[in-house]
Formats: C-alpha cells, structure tokens, sequence
C-alpha cells in the first residue's frame, strides 16, 4: 500500500496571516487522520512563516499515525527535531526568499553539514529521509550517507507538460528503482494534485506520498458551503432572540 502523508503547512500559513489561533494546525492534523491519512507532515522552516515551535510539540503529543519533519540543516532546528523527536526527519534545502522549496538537497561532494545533521538526528533514534532531485548521483550520495529513505521531488514533474510530463515521469521511474535497489525507502512528493498523483502512485515501490498544498485547497473550497451555512446560522439564532 502507498501511504499518505498529508502536510498541514498551510493551515498554518492561513492563521499565521492573521497571528491568530484559528486555523489550528493540530487539529486539521486530528481530522486528517481521522479521514485516513497514514502520516503528517510540516515543515518548521526558519523564518516561522507557518508552522510554529508549539505545533511541533502539540502534533508530536497528539498524533497518533507517524509524524515526518521537514526542516533545513540549521542547528535551531535539528536541536528542536531531536527534542521532539518525530519518527522521520525530513532534510531540505531551505532559503528564506523561495515560496516554497525549490530543488533537492545536494548531497554530492561536500556534504558535511548535512552529514553532521544526520548523525545527530540518528544518535537521537530518529529516521532520515532526504529529499532530493531524481538524478542518479545524488541518489549514490545518498545511500552512502546511510539514511533510511529519500523523498523524490516531484515539483519539476507536477509543471512538466507534453513530452517533458512524459520525461519528468521516467525520471522519477528511474531513479526510484534506484533508491529502492540501494535498500532506501522510496518516498515522493511535492505539487502533487488530484490530477497528477495517480503515475505517481504507481511507481513501483513507492511506500509513500507527501502533499499537502493540493489537499488544503480542496477542503478549503469543500468546506465553504458548511462554514457560511454555521455563520448564517448563529446570526439568525441572535436575530431570533432579539426581534421583536
Ligand atoms: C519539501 C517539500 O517538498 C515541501 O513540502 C516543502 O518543504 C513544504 O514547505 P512549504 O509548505 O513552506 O512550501
Ligand atoms: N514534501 C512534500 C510535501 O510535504 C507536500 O508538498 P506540497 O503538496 O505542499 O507541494
């Protein structure tokens, strides 16, 4: 079975437009296990711009399927990530001024950092898995860094069109076989919709899927109708109670 993982970010990046405590995080997180998910993710990023220290520490307490953690290799944060221990830790490249993340790690060559990191979040009994570009080298790097699984960025696939669609997909095929014959767990994940997940799905061997932004944009749309209709419903329960 692939197993889902569904990231909560950006439940946290609506709240956070307001600095507010509505929309809680951890509770999308209780609902989306409670609708199925096999697994959540977030990503603590540096600047905080979703995800807070406290929905770490809430999730980690109150999730009961397996919790993934995204972060950069920053020493604050694989301090926090040993802290709480999630059950895998997710490394990433990181830069404040992106959108959202936009490449692989590099972890051919000097790859020290990301080394140290791993060795720390290891001597916390924590798992690592490393999301990285499909490309072959990287992939090498990777199993002799001795981590548990590599998540395979899937942002180039999900914009690819026509004949680059076809190419990005091979790639993606590729690379999982090699993640998988270098005894990894293979993970994907990242601009995956509704529309784009099922080649994903059936790659073989993949174990699991990550997204999220596809997922809170629908049950933003598939909530309205129920949000409007509760708010409708308290302002006629006060007009009832004061009209004369
Ligand atoms: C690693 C990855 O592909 C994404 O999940 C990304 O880290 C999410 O971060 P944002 O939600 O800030 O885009
Ligand atoms: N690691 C990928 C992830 O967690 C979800 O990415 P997206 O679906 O929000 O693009």
């Amino acid at each position: 079975m692939v197993e889902l993982g569904v990231n909560i970010d950006h439940v946290a990046t609506v709240r956070q437009a307001r600095r507010t405590y509505e929309p809680d995080p951890v509770a999308a997180a209780y609902l989306a296990e409670l609708g199925g998910a096999d697994g959540i993710t977030f990503h603590l990023r540096e600047d905080r711009r979703h995800i807070q220290d406290r929905d770490v520490r809430i999730l980690k307490e109150t999730i009961s399927v397996h919790v993934n953690m995204e972060f950069g290799c920053v020493r604050e944060i694989v301090d926090i990530a040993c802290d709480v221990k999630p059950d895998w830790a997710l490394l990433v490249p990181e830069s404040r001024e992106e959108v959202t993340t936009e490449g692989g790690l590099n972890v051919v060559g000097d790859s020290k950092r990301v080394a140290d990191a791993i060795k720390q979040l290891h001597d916390a009994g924590i798992a690592v898995s490393l999301f990285l570009d499909p490309d072959e080298r990287q992939i090498e790097s990777a199993a002799a860094l001795g981590v548990g699984a590599v998540e395979l960025h899937t942002g180039p696939y999900a914009l690819a069109k026509g004949e680059a669609f076809d190419r990005e997909l091979q790639r993606l095929k590729t690379c999982g076989q090699a993640v998988v014959d270098a005894g990894m767990r293979l993970h994907a994940g990242h601009g995956l919709t509704y529309k784009n997940v099922q080649p994903v799905a059936a790659i073989p061997n993949v174990r699991e899927l990550n997204i999220g932004h596809s997922i809170i944009a629908r049950a933003v749309m598939v909530g309205i109708q129920k949000a409007v209709a509760d708010m409708k419903h308290e302002i006629e329960v006060a007009t009832r109670s004061t009209s004369p």
